[in-house]
């Protein structure tokens, strides 16, 4: 069982494992003494795993509650976080209680901020459901809701007591879902590492996944412990973002973030190479990794939406932004320009 030890403060390990799900509690309470825990989950994973989990938490002495709100991207936002914060309060739950966010990146960011701001701060673990919770939200402690204005604009940084990630729970998912947490996967390696995307190129994922899962975690782990509050390095992580969380916005959160990511991605990697600021065949080899996972890699959206959109991004400061360019497969650099040269970036990239 790979365990990873993030060194942010406060400190914290992933367990990554089959099987582990059941061990949920007893891996807690290496780190956190019993006492009341919600559980929260979704509509969707509360029939599939709410029991095991509350079961494994109650044996190891937490007296547990579980939350519920309805599944899906549309939930992520201020008045579903008011019912959650609302639902502590009157339980009564105290400072030294505990949150899990048991299920996907919708829960774990909506979770951690419920735990960041209940009575100023409660801890919480994580225990990922979705492939993409595991190889990204679960890690680094960014923890958001959406506003009708843009993604993830209200949040902070509040990082997990643990993760605790039990791959077979991959085996409930839809293709679709599947598919949004390989974008993420994809991602890492066409930012940081060549030889992840690769073996994302050619590997039976289902076969490696728990190897593949713990890279993207190795090398999430390595940004944010160097740059944990999002002022650098970090961004790089961002590659892709800029436009995908223009189109999740326009799509009013309907198109799922793992999607909105893939496309994102190549038209960044197609402007930058037209542009000369990336190595040829780049853009090529994006789009046919992404499509081998059922991936989209255009949009029908007016080039025009595509620009406004993008302008929320939260790299832009003052007049100017900070986009993300694959310079090369495995290693993007950041790139600061002028909102106008974003807008001309975005039409190179669009246009096929
Ligand atoms: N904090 C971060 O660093 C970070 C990183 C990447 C993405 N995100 C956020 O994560 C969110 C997307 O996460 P997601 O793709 O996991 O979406 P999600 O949480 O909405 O889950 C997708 C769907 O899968 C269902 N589901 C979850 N686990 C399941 C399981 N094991 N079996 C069957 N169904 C299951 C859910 O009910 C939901 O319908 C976005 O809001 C995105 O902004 C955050
Ligand atoms: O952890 C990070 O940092 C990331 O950027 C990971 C992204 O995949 C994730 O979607 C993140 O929530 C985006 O952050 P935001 O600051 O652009 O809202
Ligand atoms: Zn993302």
């Amino acid at each position: 069982m790979p365990t990873i030890h993030v060194h942010t403060k406060p400190e914290y390990d992933i367990h990554i494992g089959r099987g582990l799900l059941d061990r949920c509690g007893e891996l807690t309470r290496a780190v956190k003494a019993p006492c009341r825990a919600l559980v929260l989950c979704d509509t969707n994973v509360e029939p599939l795993y709410a029991d095991r989990v509350e079961r494994s938490f109650a044996a190891t002495g937490y007296e547990v509650t579980r939350h519920v709100f309805p599944a899906g991207e549309q939930s992520k936002n201020l008045a579903v976080l008011g019912e959650l914060l609302n639902r502590l309060g009157e339980e009564g739950f105290t400072r030294t209680d505990l949150l899990a966010a048991l299920g996907g990146g919708v829960c774990g960011d909506m979770g951690g901020f419920a735990a960041a701001v209940f009575q100023r701060g409660i801890d919480f673990v994580q225990i990922p459901t979705t492939l993409l919770a595991a190889v990204d939200s679960s890690v680094g402690g960014k923890t958001a809701v959406d506003l009708p204005c843009g993604k993830n604009m209200a949040g902070c940084f509040w990082q997990p007591k643990a993760v605790i990630c039990d791959p077979d729970l991959f085996d409930t998912l839809s293709p679709e879902v599947f598919a949004c947490g390989m974008a993420e996967t994809i991602k890492t390696g066409a930012i940081l590492d060549k030889a992840l995307f690769e073996q994302l190129e050619r590997c039976d994922i289902r076969s490696e996944i728990e190897a593949v899962v713990a890279r993207c975690c190795e090398l999430k782990r390595s940004v944010v412990e160097e740059d944990e509050r999002d002022l650098g390095l970090r961004q790089l992580l961002n590659f892709g973002h800029t436009i995908g969380h223009g189109i999740e916005r326009t799509s009013h959160f309907t198109l799922p973030h793992g999607y909105a990511v893939a496309i994102g991605m190549v038209l960044m990697a197609r402007a930058a190479e037209r542009l000369g600021a990336s190595e040829e065949g780049i853009t090529e080899r994006l789009i046919s990794i992404l499509q081998r996972y059922g991936l989209p890699t255009s949009t029908d959206l007016p080039v025009k939406t595509l620009c406004e959109a993008s302008h929320m991004d939260k790299k832009r400061s003052g007049k100017d932004i900070t986009i993300v360019v694959p310079e090369r497969l495995g290693a993007a650099v950041r790139r600061r320009m002028t909102m106008e040269e974003l807008d001309r970036w975005i039409i190179k990239g669009a246009s096929v």
